[in-house]
């Protein structure tokens, strides 16, 4: 069976027609005119991420049909360590800069492609509506072992697998945002009631999603993420206590929330305290090296958001925290 497609214009590939990336060796197209249609923006913009080293289809994972129902699912063919880049996908902003077909072969399968677009693209507060082709195929789970993230400046989606992902295991990302730390309770809760109208994923009374424990955690953390920034941040001992609830609030995130996204901007937080005075400057350290880490792995190298974290790396003098 056919499990590869050609990067640019998705159409099935032989295996003996597959003209491959002599770059990444990895992307596959089926003619030399997609590959450099691909290259530029024209296509996935495959110049910037050449040599990043992401996930392909029909080596990293493939696309077919799930046994419970789903419709089609994304799936890893080998061990996926967390943190691995599974996919960069494209982002389109409207329909009419879809390619037809792309948008054609969405669910629902007899819907008009308004309805194809409502279903399958996403929308970001910072962003808009966005909709990535291959990111459509991935389903959702409440305990999912993926996230995904647009990246505004690149234009393209990049989906992370948060934990290690077996050989054969389904991916899968989180449709609404049960544990996203960063908004309150009556936020996620409406956002909840929208996404479940959009995508009819309803969840059983022993989902995760129900946990009546884990939810009151998730709203402690919630307002430990939002107590943070209005803390007294004058002296050294204030600024030390401030930083305790960061590290507190690390902890929990690790084990609550989506994992790097969330822990991301609160290292990121916890680097602008510690500048603030030069008694805790040093710790500063930690926080900012793991946040480029961070960075490197939900923007990539090639964001402004990894760009800019690189110069606070180098030169933190230059936040104008710095004491
Ligand atoms: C963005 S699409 C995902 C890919 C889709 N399965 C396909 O074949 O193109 C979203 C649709 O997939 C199905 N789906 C995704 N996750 C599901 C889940 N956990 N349970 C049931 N259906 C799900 C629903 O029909 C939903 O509206």
């Amino acid at each position: 069976m056919v499990s590869r497609h050609c990067a640019y214009c998705l159409i099935p590939l032989e295996a003996d027609k597959v003209k491959m990336c002599g770059g990444c060796k990895k992307r596959s197209y089926c003619s030399r005119d997609c590959q450099v249609n691909d290259w530029g923006a024209v296509g996935q913009h495959h110049k910037q991420w050449c040599k990043e080293q992401i996930c392909e289809e029909d080596i990293d994972w493939e696309i077919r049909e799930t046994v419970d129902g789903k419709g089609l699912g994304v799936f890893s063919k080998r061990l996926l360590p967390k943190h691995t880049r599974i996919m960069v996908d494209r982002g389109y902003r409207k329909i009419e800069d879809v390619p037809l077909p792309f948008i054609n072969a969405l669910m629902p399968h007899e819907g008009t492609l308004q309805e194809k677009w409502d279903l399958n693209s996403f929308y970001r507060e910072e962003s808009g509506d966005n909709l990535g082709i291959r990111l459509a195929r991935v389903n959702h789970d409440c305990r999912n072992n993926a996230t995904n993230k647009f990246i505004t400046d690149l234009n393209a989606f990049i989906l992370i697998a948060i934990r290690d992902i077996q050989e054969g295991e389904e991916i899968s990302i989180q449709y609404h945002f049960y544990n996203d730390i960063s908004t309150s309770k009556g936020y996620r809760d409406a956002r909840e009631q929208v996404i479940r109208e959009k995508w009819s994923v309803n969840c059983l009374e022993s989902c995760i999603c129900r946990d009546k424990v884990l939810a009151e955690r998730i709203q402690k953390a919630h307002e430990l993420d939002s107590m943070i920034p209005t803390m007294p941040m004058k002296t050294e001992e204030q600024i030390k206590r401030v930083l305790k609830n960061v590290d507190l609030l690390l902890k929990e995130s690790e084990q609550i929330s989506n994992g790097i996204m969330a822990l991301s901007r609160t290292y990121y937080d916890g680097f602008q305290i510690a500048i603030l005075h030069k008694k805790t400057y040093p710790l500063h350290k930690m926080y900012i090296q793991k946040y480029l880490e961070s960075c490197e792995i939900v923007d990539s190298k090639l964001s402004s958001t990894y760009q800019q974290a690189l110069k606070y790396y180098q030169n933190p003098s230059i936040h104008r925290n710095h004491f």
